[in-house]
């Protein structure tokens, strides 16, 4: 297996965050916008909103997003970068992905939660009628904000659902705002009707996880610590969920300080669902064709199991059962000349 194969092989991506994914070309058009100076060379930006080689955390990882956050805060710029996000994917076979944001982000201007969205929307659908592939969104509420923040954001999300949005997560600080502090505002989002996965142990702690799975949520966005913890890879296994699995992420945020730290073996092992995501193209300087090649190298996964992740990733994915039955098709046309 080469890395050209891979680029060709389809592909389905849940878990890719907008405002960590923007092209360095797209972010040199935004900031323009702004009039905001950068540096004239690609590799002096680069360094600018990529992840600190030396991050000791999630929270350090996290700094370059204070970096992209003035640059999307109105409807232009978030539609723009929807639609550089979507021509990525697209150019590495992406057939189907889930891009989210989280509309607070974009509310320092005045925008509202739902102007966000609809223009993530609108930017995704542009991407849709340029190229083969089909853009969903998903919003995210952020840990770290106040609760009514959130709840609010949701509201005003849920009549985007089924036109282009189409679920909902909570990114940001896990380690100080766990799912059990967060459990209201999951209830609320769940009683919008609102399709949740949601970040949980991506900072050593697998009861996060669990308490995930107990409030009935079957797509963990990293799902890292559940690597040394049998019985909670066995609650994950039981409820049908779906890891949504960042390799090169969880190295950069040390939730894995190694390949043997990093949970793929161990849900392998015990035949639970995985899918491979970038997480942040941009962040994590990486593409969903490199995450597919360390995968291959570091844990020898063959095209036929690529395959499969494929296809849990279309099960678990929160578009509708018809789209889910063309993009499997799809998937197996793709693949056949491979296997
Ligand atoms: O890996 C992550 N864990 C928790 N939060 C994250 C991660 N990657 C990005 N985010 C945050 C920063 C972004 O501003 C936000 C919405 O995309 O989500
Ligand atoms: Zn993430």
């Amino acid at each position: 297996m080469d890395e050209h194969t891979l680029h060709q092989l389809g592909k389905v991506e849940l878990h890719c965050h907008l405002d960590g994914s923007l092209s360095l070309e797209m972010i040199r058009k935004l900031a323009a916008r702004i009039n905001l100076t950068l540096p004239a060379s690609d590799e002096a930006l680069r360094q600018l909103v990529t992840a600190p080689p030396d991050a000791t955390d999630l929270m350090d990882y996290l700094k370059p997003f204070d970096f992209i956050r003035p640059l999307l805060q109105t409807k232009e710029a978030l539609s723009m970068a929807a639609y550089d996000v979507v021509a990525q994917a697209a150019a590495e076979n992406v057939r189907y992905i889930e891009v989210r944001f989280a509309p607070i982000l974009s509310m320092d201007e005045g925008l509202s939660a739902a102007d966000t969205i609809q223009a993530v929307i609108d930017g995704l659908h542009r991407g849709m009628a340029q190229f083969d592939i089909i853009a969903r969104a998903l919003v995210c509420g952020m840990r770290q904000f106040p609760a009514a923040s959130n709840d609010a954001m949701f509201k005003q999300a849920a009549p985007l659902l089924g036109h282009g949005l189409v679920g909902g997560d909570f990114a940001g600080n896990e380690a100080d705002f766990p799912p059990a502090v967060l459990q209201t505002s999951i209830q609320k989002a769940q009683r919008l009707g609102i399709p949740l996965t949601l970040h949980a142990g991506e900072c050593h702690c697998a009861e996060n996880i669990y308490l995930a799975l107990q409030f009935g949520i079957q797509r963990i966005g990293h799902a890292t610590a559940l690597t040394h913890e049998p019985k909670v890879i066995q609650a994950f296994v039981e409820r049908g969920a779906t890891a949504e699995l960042c390799l090169t992420s969880n190295l950069q945020t040390r939730a894995a300080t190694s390949l043997a730290d990093f949970p793929y073996q161990a849900l392998r092992a015990a035949e639970a669902k995985v899918t491979i995501n970038t997480d942040n193209r941009t962040v994590s300087n990486t593409t969903l064709t490199r995450e597919y090649w360390l995968f291959a190298q570091n844990f020898g996964v063959t095209i036929a199991d690529l395959l499969q992740f494929n296809h849990d990733a279309v099960t678990a994915a929160f578009c509708t059962e018809a789209q889910k039955a063309v993009l499997h098709q799809r998937l197996d046309a793709d693949y056949r000349p491979y296997l």
